[in-house]
């Protein structure tokens, strides 16, 4: 009999095909069976979900199936094992940003960190996941100075023109609520732009190590960054050199920051070699995540008085 049931059931089929469970870190399942001989047994499986997963994103889930008769609750165990579960970071997602929400009561998310942290990528994110409005502050400014770029307002006007209009739109911002602004690498420079991020906001810095980053803007190329014409050589070289000497100046002010998502401690966690297999979703959990502990831990709750 106990034979017959093992061998109908397909563990590593169910794991696979059910959503509900596989996004649990633990799970049971309890169900009934007549066998062909007549008998009626009681089947039930539990399944742990480690919070680590492999470089491929599966997770892996270690299960234990076990039968007994129904008159007979001392069940007998037909199979222990480990198989892999998908992990789906919408779903984690999704639940996650459903968690925090309460607790943000409104408040904005401003995110912070150097050019090329992902700021606006995983601003996108997380405002379109908890339903916010998004705004990247460099954009903002284009359109106020007659839709010139970034780089042109440097040229045409100076760095001390755009950081002038930086705080005005941060001003400008501060007396909204449900919010995800992308802030300019550079916006925590200016005492008043923190007082504008606080008033009704959360401030998380991105912290990317600086060869990631700079890999990023390698890639783009760094015509858009103006702050990076500066320095000569390959578009790597120049970013990582600026991009260096940036977080010696500003290092302490990211630090002032209410959460820290920092991406060597995410890929860390979940088992990653390199920063560079994360993705903008596992980061924006991680925001989360952190955005949850600071609420938690410090009372942020009361900060916002909306
Ligand atoms: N987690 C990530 N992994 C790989 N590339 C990323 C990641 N996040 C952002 N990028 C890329 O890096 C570049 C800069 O990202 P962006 O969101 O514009 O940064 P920021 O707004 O902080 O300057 C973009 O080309 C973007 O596609
Ligand atoms: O670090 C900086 O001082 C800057 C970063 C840029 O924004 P991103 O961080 O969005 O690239 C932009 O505001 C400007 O080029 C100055």
């Amino acid at each position: 009999m106990e034979a017959g049931v093992a061998c109908n059931f397909n563990c590593p089929t169910w794991v696979e095909s059910s959503e509900n469970f596989a996004r649990k870190s633990t799970g049971s399942l309890l169900f009934g069976r007549i066998s062909k001989h007549g008998h009626r047994v009681r089947v039930a499986a539990s399944a742990q979900f480690p919070l680590q997963t492999s470089s491929n994103r599966q997770r892996w889930a270690s299960f234990e199936l076990s039968c007994s008769s129904f008159n007979n609750l001392s069940a007998s165990t037909l199979e222990t094992g480990s198989v892999r579960a998908p992990y789906d970071e919408a779903l984690m997602l999704k639940k996650k940003s459903l968690e925090v929400e309460p607790y943000l009561n409104g408040q904005s998310i401003y995110l912070v960190g150097l050019m090329g942290s992902g700021k606006t990528t995983v601003g996108k994110i997380l405002s379109h996941e908890l339903g916010y409005s998004f705004y990247d502050s460099d954009a903002l400014i284009e359109q106020e100075v007659d839709g010139i770029s970034v780089a042109e307002i440097f040229k045409c006007h100076g760095e001390s023109f755009f950081r002038k209009k930086e705080t005005e739109i941060l001003q400008k911002l501060s007396s909204k609520k449900q919010l995800v602004v992308s802030t300019g690498g550079g916006a925590v420079v200016r005492d008043e732009n923190w007082d504008y991020m606080q008033k009704k906001g959360i401030i998380v810095w991105l912290d990317v190590p600086l060869e990631a980053l700079a890999r990023r803007i390698a890639a783009v190329g760094t015509h858009s960054r103006p702050l990076l014409h500066y320095e000569h050589g390959d578009p790597y070289t120049k970013a990582l050199k600026r991009l260096s000497y940036l977080l010696e100046q500003r290092g302490k002010n990211y630090a002032k920051a209410n959460a820290r998502v920092s991406s060597e401690a995410i890929a860390s966690k979940l088992g990653y070699r390199d920063v560079s297999e994360l993705t903008p979703t596992e980061i924006a959990i991680e925001a989360l995540n952190q955005i949850e502990g600071y609420l938690k831990e410090e009372g942020g709750m009361a900060i916002a008085e909306l």
